[in-house]
């Protein structure tokens, strides 16, 4: 039985080699240098597609992947209907943060109950943690590049993912308040484990005896 994997290039397939590698499947072709999108391994019923990070788990929702890997940032914008989630694979670790630009007391304007504009490619987990905290924002949705927002005044404070901090330093940003940490699942389409179970199964069992610590 055919089993197709969605990954998204970069840092993710990087991780994810390793992993697969563990269950006995080696690519055929990097994606970093084919413009391939389906990708033939070793393995003659496994193959990989290959997606944007934000799209894996409507790869893996509407069964066009039998698996996927994906962010928890990610997933928990994409809401995770139709999704199984049985492994954290501990890969693609960082932390989804407030920031604003080093100078402006995000401290006083939470405190002086000042609406703020917040520029975000993650508007759920925003939305969500500024209303826990009783802020009240304008979310500017944006795909990529938050750090200039500030910069240029389109919004007060930035969600963004921090990994080193390199990324807020050359932009002479500060990460104010930490909102989750984040890392990559193994994400099953439901009827998928039910109908590959066999297939499925030592896959799962593979990528979890392989999870870094
Ligand atoms: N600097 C980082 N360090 C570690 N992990 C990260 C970092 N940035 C993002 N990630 C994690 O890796 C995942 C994939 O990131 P990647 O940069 O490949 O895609 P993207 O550019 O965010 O997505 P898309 O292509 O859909 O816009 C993210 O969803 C996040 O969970
Ligand atoms: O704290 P740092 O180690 O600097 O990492 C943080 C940066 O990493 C991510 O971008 P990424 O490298 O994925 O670039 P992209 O979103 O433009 O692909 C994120 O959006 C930050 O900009």
């Amino acid at each position: 039985m055919t089993l197709t994997i969605a990954l998204s290039k970069g840092r993710i397939f990087e991780e994810t080699l390793p992993l697969l590698a563990a269950a006995g499947i080696t690519p055929a072709e990097n994606p970093e240098s084919s413009r391939k999108l389906i990708i033939d391994t070793n393995l003659p019923d496994v193959r990989l597609v290959i997606v944007r990070a934000s799209d894996v788990p409507t790869y893996v929702q509407y069964g066009a992947a039998d698996l996927g890997i994906a962010g928890r940032d990610v997933l928990i914008e994409h809401g995770g209907a139709g999704l199984y989630q049985p492994l954290d694979l501990n890969i693609a670790k960082c932390r989804m943060m407030v920031a604003v630009e080093n100078g402006f007391d995000y401290e006083a304007a939470v405190k002086q109950g000042a609406r703020l504009k917040v520029a975000t490619k993650y508007p759920r987990i925003a939305r969500e943690h500024f209303a826990a905290k009783g802020v009240h924002v304008d979310i500017i949705k944006l795909y990529g590049s938050m750090e200039l927002a500030p910069l240029v005044g389109l919004a007060d404070a930035i969600v963004d993912l921090v990994s080193t901090g390199g990324t807020l330093r050359a932009n002479n940003l500060v990460a104010v308040e930490h909102i989750l940490d984040i890392s990559s699942r193994l994400v099953v389409n439901q009827a998928a484990l039910k109908l590959k179970y066999a297939t499925i199964q030592p896959v799962l069992e593979a990528f979890a005896s392989a999870v870094p610590a």
